[in-house]
């Protein structure tokens, strides 16, 4: 299982300090699309050049225009980057289709998908990296969370790598490590610890275990 760091409230100097923090406990750093936002595809560039050894994510979550956003972000260092599962097929092969030319990989962020099983199996056959399930930070505040989809898309997902993203804290991992993802994605779970470094090594050393 990888552990992905997202990065969203923060803008570029520190999210370089932050992942200086925790480097060594992280596999891939999430540029999240608040950070796109803000400060655009240069904050990829940045954090790619400042952290060569780490895969980049840009958290583009695309809608439309597939190919040419993928290429975009490519050209700007992203190792992975996200699609929402609720575009268009012609949307997803794009992306699918840009990605594999340009060497990179593509996440479905299945945010808002009403029908998680049937959509998994449809992008699982259009040739997608990872599925992932995801509470949104709207969904949070609600009182939800991502456990219950992670069980669907493990039982009807063949192809592609699983993630699971949206309020993970280390007091949920063991909801994690029973479902077994391929990826974890955590944001806030470290980012607004007093000691990123420690937490983000307890992460690591549950995963480990697992
Ligand atoms: O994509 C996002 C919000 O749309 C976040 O990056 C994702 O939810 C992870 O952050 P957190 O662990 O704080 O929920």
């Amino acid at each position: 299982m990888e552990l992905q760091l997202a990065l969203d409230l923060v803008n570029i100097p520190e999210g370089i300090a932050l992942v200086k923090e925790v480097e060594p406990f992280i596999d891939i750093v999430e540029i999240g699309t608040p950070i796109v936002i803000n400060e655009g595809l240069h904050a990829v560039k940045a954090m790619k050049e400042a952290f060569p050894n780490l895969k980049v994510l840009a958290d583009l979550k695309i809608m439309d225009a597939g190919g040419y956003e993928i290429m975009k972000a490519s050209e700007a260092g992203a190792d992975i980057i996200t699609v929402l599962g609720a575009s268009n097929d012609l949307t997803i092969k794009g992306c699918v289709d840009e990605a594999k030319k340009q060497g990179r990989k593509v996440l479905v962020d299945m945010i808002n998908v009403q029908d998680i099983a049937t959509r998994a199996k449809e992008l699982d056959e259009l040739g997608v990296d990872y599925i992932c399930v995801h509470t949104g930070y709207d969904g949070q505040a609600a009182g939800q969370s991502p456990f219950t989809d992670l069980a669907t898309i493990k039982s009807v997902v063949k192809n592609a790598k699983t993630a699971v993203a949206g309020g993970i804290k280390l007091a949920t991992m063991p909801e994690v490590i029973q479902a077994n993802p391929d990826l974890v994605i955590v944001g806030g779970g470290i980012t607004s610890q007093d000691d990123k470094a420690a937490t983000a090594s307890q992460f690591r050393e549950l995963i480990a275990q697992a």
